[in-house]
């Protein structure tokens, strides 16, 4: 009953192609949706969510359609990016108020319970508006949680969450994943998906680029041509040294603001990075500073796409 299967699924607005025939299954644990601005992340996950329908294909959970399906609606917990619009209601309130539109038997019980389980109970007796960005996105997740669904989905969940809170959430969503939820949230940064999702789902102007697990997609982003900067103790050797090296395509020697660095073009990220430190320890060089120039998410899915 949790796992959500996208089949063919496209979703168009007027002549703009928001998704392009996305098939893909989220199974219990936790799964990343990555993406850059504008790859389609939301519009997927309104159409899982079933608050949205397709304009061809379906998506289903457990094999029954989520469009306009009360059924799935009870097993589906939606945390969207845009802010609660209520923010004069306390937490316990909005919680409450979900729990109540879900007919839940004991609404209290389970609003009590949802915000223990978010950790919002000391300030649940507070209205919204005197939340921090963090609280207000456990607030949200208690809405989600009340009727405790099996699958969570959460529209760029640690946007603007400050590091304490986003670790918070982070742990939060791992143990829904242990506890057998399916739950997918959508990211546009890698280091984000990397901490806490089992498996990724990348999409790409609406298009699905990739599928795996972090290690294979981080791979696919990484046997690339990759750039870098390098600051040493002796820049001159340390560009002749490394022109020896199987994975350096290109090595420049630049001075932009009068200090000088490598520019380096490698062919092979893993290579580098690993072959780096020795040979700069055998040449008798320190390293002061080893910086991608085109680690981007941009340019990683602009090379996914192409490739
Ligand atoms: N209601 C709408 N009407 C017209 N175009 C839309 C609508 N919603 C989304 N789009 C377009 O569909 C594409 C995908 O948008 P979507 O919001 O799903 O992407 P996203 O990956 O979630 O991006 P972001 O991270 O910026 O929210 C974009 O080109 C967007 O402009």
């Amino acid at each position: 009953m949790t796992q959500l299967v996208l089949d063919n699924v496209s979703r168009w607005y007027g002549n703009v192609v928001a998704v392009n025939d996305v098939s893909m299954t989220i199974g219990p644990g936790v799964t990343g949706l990555l993406g850059p601005n504008g790859a389609g992340k939301s519009t997927l996950i309104a159409m899982m969510a079933g608050f949205l329908a397709p304009s061809a294909g379906e998506v289903t959970l457990g094999g029954a359609q989520v469009w306009r399906n009360v059924g799935a609606y009870r097993e589906l917990g939606l945390v969207p990016e845009r802010e609660v619009s209520f923010a004069y209601l306390t937490g316990r309130q909005f919680v409450q108020a979900s729990a109540e539109l879900h007919k839940l038997g004991d609404p209290r019980g389970a609003t009590q319970h949802a915000l223990e389980e978010v950790d919002l109970v000391d300030a649940a007796d507070r209205a919204i508006s005197t939340y921090s960005k963090g609280m207000r996105q456990r607030a949200k997740l208690a809405g989600a949680l009340v009727h405790d669904p099996g699958v969570l989905l959460l529209d760029e969940p640690f946007n603007g969450v400050d590091p304490r809170q986003r670790m918070h959430l982070m742990a939060l969503l791992t143990r829904m994943g242990e506890e057998g939820r399916t739950v997918l949230f959508s990211s546009h940064i890698l280091e984000e998906v990397e901490q806490i999702a089992r498996h990724v789902e990348v999409v790409v102007s609406g298009r699905h680029a990739a599928s795996g697990d972090f290690g294979a997609i981080r791979r696919l982003m990484t046997d690339r041509p990759t750039h870098y900067t390098v600051r040493s103790s002796d820049d001159r050797r340390l560009a002749a040294a490394l022109m020896g090296q199987r994975s350096v395509r290109g090595v420049s020697l630049q001075s932009p603001t009068g200090t000088s660095e490598v520019h380096v073009e490698v062919t092979d990220m893993g290579d580098f990075t690993r072959a780096l430190p020795t040979l700069a320890r055998d040449a008798g060089i320190t390293v002061r500073e080893l910086t991608p120039t085109d680690e981007s998410l941009e340019s990683v899915f602009t090379y996914l796409v192409q490739s």
